[in-house]
């Protein structure tokens, strides 16, 4: 049996399908746009990859039925919006399949697994994340991620599936705090790169980084996930990577801003902002750095004043 790509045809679903398929497992893409199915099976190129050739033995298609046909697992990569909306526009067609999550954000104030209760057991669910830019992943830089499930021979079947020389796969059994991880990491990116377009010092950087894991634990401690997976690739790995480097899209978006959130392409921390602080209203759980990033999103605060007013914030009571 093979493994089906609902993917749109974006970036993460065809890196991952790249390595599955170096792998010798059957994939099949699936997207909706006729008009890049029939590029993609011709040229075998994509426009989220300038001039790279992927091998032909990866085929796409725009018709559900022919990707789920033949294949036991389902690795959903579109963007967070669309993840919910997909499952539920076919949900009789996937309940004996396995299902990968790899969107990183949060739906309706919930993790992804939640939202997808009503449609996905959690023994057939697990979760993709870690530091792995698509970009780097097609070029076989070495990457590490963690998949994570409640179903343990689910997750070790999926690493036998996805493990290469390049593309080195750890197991959890944290679903909740690798998905928490992999969402806020997106939101702290955005800031990150507030903070750089302003030039800020390396000092300030590091105290961000530092306070944003902080903050970070406190939710995916408050919600169940573990201390370990903030302190691993899903956690800290993806929140170094994220808040450091251009080829974020969420960092890039900070960096660039201009006001202007209506031409930003798959930033999800931005479609994350209002979820986690509905989720951190909801849990009681204070949140300034996000309500800052938020300000200075939503309600056109400087990125200098936002800084200051956490500087305002009582003095601390502990040395972190
Ligand atoms: N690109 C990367 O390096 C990584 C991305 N991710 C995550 O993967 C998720 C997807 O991101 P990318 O692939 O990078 O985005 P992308 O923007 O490259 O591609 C998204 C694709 O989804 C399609 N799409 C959007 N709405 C759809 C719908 N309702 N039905 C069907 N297709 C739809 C779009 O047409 C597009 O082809 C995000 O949550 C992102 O955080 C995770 C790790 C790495
Ligand atoms: O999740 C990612 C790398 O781990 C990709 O980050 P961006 O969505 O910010 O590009």
């Amino acid at each position: 049996m093979g493994i089906t790509l609902p993917a749109g045809g974006g970036s993460w679903g065809l890196a991952l399908a790249f390595v599955l398929n170096n792998n010798n497992v059957p994939v099949k893409v699936w997207a909706r746009d006729e008009k890049q199915v029939d590029l993609f099976n011709r040229e075998h190129t994509s426009k989220y990859f300038d001039s790279f050739v992927f091998p032909s033995s990866i085929k796409m298609t725009s018709s559900i039925d022919e990707a789920l046909s033949n294949s036991d697992t389902l690795v959903l990569s579109v963007p967070v919006r669309a993840t919910v909306g997909l499952v539920e526009s076919i949900k009789d067609k996937i309940h004996d399949k396995n299902v990968v999550l790899t969107a990183k954000g949060l739906d309706n104030g919930e993790i992804l697994s939640e939202r997808l209760k009503p449609y996905i057991s959690s023994l057939k669910l697990s979760v993709l994340s870690g530091p792995s830019f698509a970009s780097e992943v097609i070029q076989k830089k070495t990457t590490c991620v963690v998949i994570a499930s409640e179903n343990s021979d689910l997750s070790k079947e999926l690493q036998n599936d996805f493990s290469s020389d390049f593309f080195r796969v750890y197991t959890s059994d944290d679903v909740v705090g690798v998905e928490l991880c992999g969402a806020l990491k997106n939101v702290y990116a955005i800031g990150s790169g507030f903070l750089d377009g302003k030039k800020v010092g390396y000092n300030t950087k590091a105290s961000y980084l530092t306070r944003s894991l902080h903050e970070l634990g406190n939710i995916v401690l408050n919600r169940g996930g573990k201390e370990t997976t903030l302190l691993g690739l899903s956690g800290i790995g993806d929140l170094i990577l994220t808040c450091t480097s251009p080829t974020s899209r969420n960092y890039s978006f900070g960096y660039n801003f201009n006001g202007d959130t209506t031409t930003a392409h798959t930033v999800e921390g931005l479609y994350t902002l209002p979820n986690i602080l509905e989720m951190a209203d909801k849990y009681k759980i204070d949140m300034p750095i996000v309500k800052a990033i938020n300000s200075i999103i939503f309600n056109n605060e400087p990125v200098e004043e936002c800084m200051h007013l956490s500087q305002k914030r009582r003095h601390p009571e502990h040395r972190r």
